[in-house]
């Protein structure tokens, strides 16, 4: 054995629990602690089956899947450096008083979510107590455990995350931005007129108007909207969607952050993201997002460009992310069979909608072409 001073973090791990396994055999102290340490990985890695079975089979997320694949592989590596002869040495399954107890709650889960989350928080505990009994070697393995658990709550938060955005979301494809538009009459005919053509989402974005008229107009959509079951969501102001209890706001990548916006419009409001790369979208389901703007796709008459993310990026986010995805930058009716054909079924728009002619007429036309049937007719 090398002397302490050159093994790695690791193999003093190791040399300290084979010390506690083979020179103290019978003390109960050390076995018990290696005990903890075997039963507590082998929760931690079941927990973690059942979490990505939970991303894999039921959500079908690419993105969470493997989120939750890698924390599993990383607890085998972060227990390579135990001694894991001397755990499985010490495993007393007959003997464990803890065996036998189980609570009723233990038995009874309500749905496949209640299972994952069930497995999650078993998944922290373990993690908590694997941290705490392998400090016995007083090395950088506790702090791998410890990394762990923090990683597993980012899963909890993006699977909770993505769990609720869907049932939200489920049946919203037509996503309209409208601008503060002309008189107070103006913009809620406006709004009714997208209504009656089958959006499902309206976003106050105006980047001229002053907050008063914001707010006023943030107020009226909100009353027109609840009524009919349409969300209704504020562009870049937190503060103005809280003050008028909005179903959400809208952030992008230069504006604050999911975590902050939240604490403005609190845990219940739609926070959503603006997204340009998959890496910007992976990040945004981690952090939590309800849903995320994917583009720009097209030339867009509403807001200049240099750089476009295109049809590739709407691909790269319905390969592996199943937080709602809208694509947004020059959608219309013409180019939407490209967007469909992508994976991506919603889409956020603004000109082809609020300034064509008809704007009722231009939005129960894409709203008809994005219906479940006739998207995947596209695809
Ligand atoms: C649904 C949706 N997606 C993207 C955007 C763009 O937001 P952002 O990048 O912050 O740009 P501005 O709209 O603020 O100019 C959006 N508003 N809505
Ligand atoms: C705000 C914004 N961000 C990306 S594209 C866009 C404008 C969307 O409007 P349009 O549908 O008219 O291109
Ligand atoms: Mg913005």
């Amino acid at each position: 054995m090398p002397p302490r001073s050159l093994a790695a973090p690791s193999d003093q791990v190791s040399s300290r629990l084979l010390e506690m396994s083979d020179h103290s055999p019978t003390n109960p102290d050390s076995v018990g602690a290696l005990r903890a340490i075997d039963a507590s990985l082998n929760r931690a890695a079941e927990g973690l089956r059942v979490v990505e079975d939970y991303a894999r089979f039921v959500l079908d997320d690419g993105l969470l899947t493997a989120f939750a694949k890698r924390l599993r592989h990383e607890l085998a590596d972060a227990s390579s450096g135990l001694p894991g002869d001397s755990l499985v040495k010490a495993r007393e399954t007959q003997r464990d008083v803890g065996a036998s107890i189980s609570t009723e709650a233990e038995g009874q889960r309500g749905d496949a979510w209640m299972v994952a989350l069930a497995s999650l928080k078993r998944v922290q505990q373990s993690l908590r107590s694997l941290e705490e009994y392998s400090k016995i070697g007083g090395a950088d393995v506790a702090g791998r455990f410890e990394t762990l658990r923090y990683e597993s709550y980012t899963l909890e938060k993006a699977l909770a995350a993505t769990r609720s955005a869907i049932e939200r979301f489920d049946g919203v494809r037509l996503y309209v931005l409208v601008g503060a538009c002309g008189d107070a009459r103006e913009f809620e005919s406006l709004v009714v007129a997208l209504m009656a053509g089958g959006a499902q989402a309206l976003q106050l974005r105006d980047k001229q108007a002053d907050d008063r008229t914001l707010l006023a107009r943030a107020r009226a959509l909100v009353a027109l909207t609840r009524q009919a079951g349409v969300l209704a969501i504020v562009n870049d102001r937190p503060d103005l969607a809280t003050l008028a209890r909005a179903d959400g706001v809208h952030v992008g990548q230069t504006e604050l952050g999911v975590k902050e916006a939240r604490t403005i419009v609190g845990p219940n409001a739609l926070v959503g993201v603006s997204t340009h790369t998959i890496e910007q979208a992976r990040a945004a389901v981690l952090d939590g997002a309800d849903y995320i703007g994917c583009g720009p796709t097209f030339p867009s008459q509403t807001k200049s460009f240099d750089a476009f993310a295109g049809l590739a990026f709407l691909e790269q986010v319905a390969a592996e992310v199943r937080l709602p995805a809208f694509a947004i930058g020059g959608v219309d009716a013409a180019n939407l069979p490209q967007v469909l054909q992508t994976g991506c079924s919603r889409v956020a728009v603004s000109a082809a909608v609020a300034q064509a002619a008809d704007p009722g007429a231009a939005a129960k036309l894409l709203a008809k072409a994005l219906t479940p049937d006739n998207a995947a007719a596209a695809s």
